[in-house]
């Protein structure tokens, strides 16, 4: 079962590499951007050709939240005409895509769980051009898994874990915001669900919620990121007014995955194991 991945520098790319290599999936490969740029059809056409991937995991976005707000034309280029491109040249080798989106498609401001049916109607321009992505995906592509995850942290690229260990170091207090509330993914998880889903020759195709189980907000993740490192740092509770960003994020954006645990079976590790597992890893 051919498998390749788009996107396969990045945080999720590395991820799916060290779980395909800890579960023998040898049938795999990590084109580089040079090879497997989303933006180039012609590109993509080359590779498709020569690798006739049955699935293809799209791991390739433009994922810095605020800075999208000042480059919105090169964040849709990838995050939509990308993930487009990428649906095009699936349907035309008939490949399976798996896809990654966002909880900030939702505006996150009801504090109710999500289902994948809930209206999307993001706060950001990073939201919006990733459901765009999504929308382009559905009408060009029926076989397509797309899982949509949240606050994703792993050994590898830069996210919050990373970004507080590091700022833990050189600062003796920090204030991080404690009324937006989520559910952080390991990447590693995600990884393993992602191959779960691929293995189960399912063809239940469409959306899904998919992050570790448990609710909190970035200032518990913060400080529980520094109980379990054993860091002494101040951890000060701040509200959104008072942290100014260029993005709006969602004040509550936590998804039900009641869907992808009954379609596929997948167990999904609690939020606080998943990083312990990773705090070990990077130390
Ligand atoms: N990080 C998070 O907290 C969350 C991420 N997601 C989604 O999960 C997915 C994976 O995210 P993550 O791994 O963390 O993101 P990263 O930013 O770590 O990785 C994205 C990768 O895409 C690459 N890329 C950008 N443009 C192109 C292109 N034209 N062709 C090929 N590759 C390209 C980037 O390369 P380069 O660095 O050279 O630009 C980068 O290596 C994304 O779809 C993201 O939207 C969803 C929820 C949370
Ligand atoms: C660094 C820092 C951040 N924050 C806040 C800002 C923000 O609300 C929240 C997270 O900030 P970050 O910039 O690390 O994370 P951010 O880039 O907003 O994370 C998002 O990334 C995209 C790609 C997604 O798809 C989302 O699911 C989500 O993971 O923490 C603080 O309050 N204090 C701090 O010192």
């Amino acid at each position: 079962m051919k498998i390749i991945v788009l996107g396969a520098s990045g945080q999720l790319g590395h991820c799916l590499k060290k779980v395909a290599d800890e579960r023998s999936i040898t049938d795999i490969s990590f084109p580089s951007e040079q090879d497997g740029n989303i933006l180039e059809p012609t590109l993509l056409d080359i590779l498709f050709e020569k690798e006739k991937p049955e699935f293809v995991i799209n791991c390739a976005a433009y994922t810095a939240v605020d800075k999208a707000e000042d480059e919105i034309d090169i964040c849709r280029k990838v995050n939509n005409d990308g993930a487009e491109n990428i649906a095009k040249v699936c349907s035309k080798y008939n490949s399976t895509l798996i896809h990654v989106s966002t909880d900030f498609v939702f505006k996150g401001n009801v504090p109710q769980l999500l289902v994948e049916t809930d209206p999307a109607e993001p706060e950001n321009i990073y939201g919006l051009t990733k459901l765009e992505g999504e929308i382009a995906i559905s009408k060009t592509l029926t076989k397509h898994f797309t899982l949509r995850t949240s606050w994703l942290y792993s050994e590898f690229g830069n996210n919050f874990v990373k970004t507080m260990l590091r700022l833990g170091k050189e600062r003796d207090e920090l204030g991080v915001i404690i009324d937006q509330a989520g559910s952080p993914t390991y990447a590693i998880d995600l990884a393993g669900a992602i191959f779960d889903i691929i293995h189960s020759e399912s063809s239940a195709y469409g959306i899904y919620h998919y992050s570790n189980e448990g609710v909190t907000s970035w200032f518990d993740f913060a400080k529980t990121i520094f109980d379990i490192s054993q860091v002494e740092v101040h951890v000060k509770p701040v509200k959104t007014v008072e942290y100014v960003t260029k993005a709006v994020r969602p004040a509550y954006s936590v998804m039900d995955k009641t869907k992808i645990k009954n379609t596929f079976g997948i167990r999904i590790p609690y939020w606080t194991d998943s990083l312990k597992e990773c705090i070990s890893r990077l130390s």
